[in-house]
C-alpha cells in the first residue's frame, strides 16, 4: 500500500493555482525528497497531506484513508513554523503534547533530545533559538511514534552537526519501524544521502516522481557539437551552449551519435537542469 495517494488534487488561493491535478502515489517505507523552486507548491503539498489545507479539488488518502480536514492518526507534521507554545517551558510542552495523543511515547521525546543537554526542561520555548525550537519540535513529532512523518523544510535553520542529528533520528525510525518520510528541502546535497524516491513540484505540477535510482537511470547527460543537435535521440530537458559543445539532459535516451559522449546526471543537477527548462536560463 502507499503510505500517501493523491488523485487529481488541487488547491488554489482565489484564482490562483498552487498546486494543480497532482495524482501520485509515494511508498511506505521510504524517504521522500519534496523539491522545487521557491513557491513551487511544496508547502501545500504537506498542508494538504496533513489535513490542515482543504483541497479545491482531488484527493489524499493516507494508508487508504481519506484525509478529511484532520492528521491521519499515524502521520505526523512539522510544518516550517513550529507549532510550539512560546511560554511553555519545554517540560510543559511536552507533556501537553501526550496528553493529546493517545499513541504517545515520552522515551522517545527524551531520546530524541538526548543530544541536547543544553535544552533544560525548565527553559521556556521563548528563549529558545530557532534551531533549538526544530529540535523540540521533531523530538515531539517523533513521540507519536507516527507511520508517516511530513517534514517541511525541517533543516534550514540547523548547524550542520545537528542536521546530521537530526537525519540520524529520522533514519532511526525509518530502519526500525518502517516509517515514511516526506522531507521537503532546497538541499539537494543532503536529499541525496537519504532519499529513496523524489517528487519535483513547480508552479504547482508534479515534474517528475519516482525512484531516485531509476530516475537518473532513465537520463543521460550528453555533450556534443553545437551545431549538431539534431543527432540527440530521447526527451531533450534543457541544453546548454559552450562555445563549441553543447551539454543537453536528455531523458530515455537513444543511442548516441559519434562525436558526442554521455554520462549519468548527478541529481542535483538533474533538478536543476528540468527547474531551468521551466524558468528560462538564469
Ligand atoms: N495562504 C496563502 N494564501 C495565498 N497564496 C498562498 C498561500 N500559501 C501559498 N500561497 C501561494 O501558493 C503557491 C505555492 O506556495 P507554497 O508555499 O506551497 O510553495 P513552496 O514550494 O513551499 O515554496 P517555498 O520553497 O518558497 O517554501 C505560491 O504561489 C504561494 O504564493
Amino acid at each position: 500500500m502507499s503510505a500517501l495517494s493523491t488523485t487529481g488534487l488541487s488547491k488554489s488561493y482565489g484564482r490562483k493555482p498552487a498546486l494543480q491535478d497532482c495524482t501520485v502515489e509515494l511508498p511506505e517505507g521510504k524517504v521522500i525528497g519534496l523539491v522545487g523552486a521557491n513557491g513551487g507548491g511544496k508547502s501545500t503539498f504537506l498542508g494538504l497531506a496533513a489535513g490542515l489545507i482543504r483541497p479545491s479539488a482531488g484527493q489524499v488518502r493516507v494508508f487508504g484513508d481519506e484525509v478529511r480536514g484532520r492528521l491521519h492518526p499515524d502521520a505526523s507534521y512539522l510544518p516550517q513554523h513550529r507549532p510550539l507554545y512560546k511560554d511553555f517551558t519545554i517540560a510543559e510542552m511536552i507533556r501537553t503534547v501526550g496528553a493529546v495523543n493517545q499513541r504517545w511515547s515520552p522515551e522517545r521525546v527524551e531520546e530524541a533530545l538526548a543530544a541536547h543537554p543544553e535544552m533544560a526542561r525548565s527553559s521556556r520555548v521563548s528563549s529558545l533559538s530557532q534551531g533549538m525550537r526544530t529540535q523540540l519540535a521533531l523530538a515531539l513529532s517523533l513521540g507519536r511514534l507516527p507511520k508517516l512523518l511530513l517534514l517541511d523544510e525541517p533543516m534550514s535553520d540547523l548547524d550542520p552537526l545537528a542536521r546530521e542529528d537530526f537525519l540520524r533520528l529520522v533514519m532511526t525510525d525509518v530502519a526500525e519501524r518502517g516509517m515514511t518520510v516526506v522531507l521537503s528541502s532546497h538541499s539537494l546535497g543532503e536529499l541525496r544521502d537519504v532519499c529513496d524516491h523524489l517528487m519535483l513540484l513547480h508552479a504547482g505540477q508534479v515534474l517528475l516522481n519516482g525512484d531516485v535510482e531509476k530516475i537518473l537511470d532513465d537520463h543521460l547527460d550528453v555533450i556534443g557539437p553545437a551545431d549538431d543537435g539534431g543527432s540527440v535521440t530521447g526527451t531533450v530537458i534543457h541544453t546548454r551552449r559552450t562555445g563549441r559543445q553543447q551539454r543537453s539532459l536528455v531523458r530515455t535516451p537513444g543511442s548516441l551519435a559519434a562525436g558526442w559522449e554521455g554520462q549519468r546526471p548527478e541529481l542535483e543537477g538533474l533538478v536543476t537542469d528540468y527547474l531551468r527548462a521551466r524558468q528560462g536560463n538564469r
